[in-house]
């Protein structure tokens, strides 16, 4: 289906990348878990005009959840993916059928990597600082999985640029870290959150979301654009910033993972705005957790 190559296989991926490069194409890499929406749909429009050849990976890194978290119900409907990806111009689409390898150990206990003692798979990549704080206290094993899977996606697809969004903010700045700590020789681009239209932060998870529980997830939205109002306003209190947003949040429902403001680069907290930060926010409706940010 489509006008692009989908490859399952990583050694038939590499030779695709390679064969491209040969003929002096410049290939960009969109890493997805899938359930695509416009947001990633932003993203391949974003490496379309950064190289000649797109490749966006499909796959729902099991390294990445812990054990409990939402990773069976995680949405998938690889079909309607394709079906999207078909007028986007895109020249391969990498759907691996799993990136660990197991040990028959461990497929017959049905463990996944991320709870796998090393049989199978002990290697993985730590961002040891940025990976901490925001989502790593709540998730701490996350950051692990997510640099782990794109390190093995950018040694099977040897991108030469790489595009991730904003919407994922903490994510983005652990990858740029670590590809400048390791010496990968790809360009980290971060590409802009896309919102629905009343402001949600467009997610693969919003679909979880019950009508009710969507409607009061447009608190976060409106909190984050009352706090910016505030700085304009001339507010330079993180502090009172956080409180401002916590309160509208928790009014609406909401259970706080975390609100907080940081340094844009190195995440470290700020008490007072007198740099460029990252307004980021963690929260839950209901079984369903959504990140939001902005950058001020
Ligand atoms: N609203 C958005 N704007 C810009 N980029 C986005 C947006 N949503 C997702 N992305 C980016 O798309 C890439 C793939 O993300 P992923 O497949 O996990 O989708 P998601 O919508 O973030 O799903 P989830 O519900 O798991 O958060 C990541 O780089 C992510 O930051
Ligand atoms: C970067 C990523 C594809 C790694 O699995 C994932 O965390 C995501 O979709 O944001
Ligand atoms: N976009 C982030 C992927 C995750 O939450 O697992």
């Amino acid at each position: 289906m489509g006008n692009f190559e989908v490859i399952r296989d990583k050694a038939a991926m590499r030779h695709w990348t390679r064969s491209m490069k040969k003929d002096g194409d410049r290939v960009a890499l969109v890493p997805t878990m899938g359930y695509l929406h416009e947001g990633h749909l932003s993203l391949v429009r974003e490496a379309k005009a950064r190289a000649n050849r797109v490749v966006v990976s499909i796959y729902v890194n099991p390294g990445q959840f812990a054990p409990g978290e939402d990773l069976s119900v995680y949405p998938r409907d690889l079909e309607n993916d394709l079906a999207k990806l078909e007028p986007m111009g895109v020249d391969a689409v990498f759907n691996p059928y799993d990136l660990y390898v197991r040990d028959q150990s461990d497929q017959d206990s049905g463990l996944i990597a991320s709870d796998s003692n090393g049989s199978g798979h002990e290697t993985w990549v730590r961002v040891e600082r940025l990976e901490k704080p925001l989502c790593g206290v709540n998730r701490p094993m996350f950051f692990r999985g997510v640099a782990t899977v794109v390190t093995k996606l950018f040694h099977i697809v040897e991108p030469d640029v790489a595009i991730f969004g904003k919407k994922d903010y903490q994510q983005f700045r652990v990858l740029c870290r670590m590809v400048r700590d390791l010496d990968f020789d790809i360009e980290m681009v971060g590409a802009p959150l896309l919102r629905e239209q009343d402001g949600l932060a467009m997610s693969s998870r919003n679909v979880r979301l019950s009508a009710e529980e969507r409607q009061k997830a447009l608190s976060i939205s409106l909190s984050l654009r009352a706090a910016e109002e505030s700085v304009r306003k001339g507010e330079r209190d993180a502090s009172v910033l956080i409180q401002q947003v916590q309160k509208t949040i928790t009014e609406a429902g909401g259970h706080i993972d975390y609100v907080e403001i940081a340094e844009q680069e190195s995440l470290r907290p700020v008490i007072t705005l007198n740099c460029p930060v990252v307004l980021a926010v963690a929260v839950r409706f209901g079984n369903v957790r959504l990140l939001d940010n902005v950058e001020i």
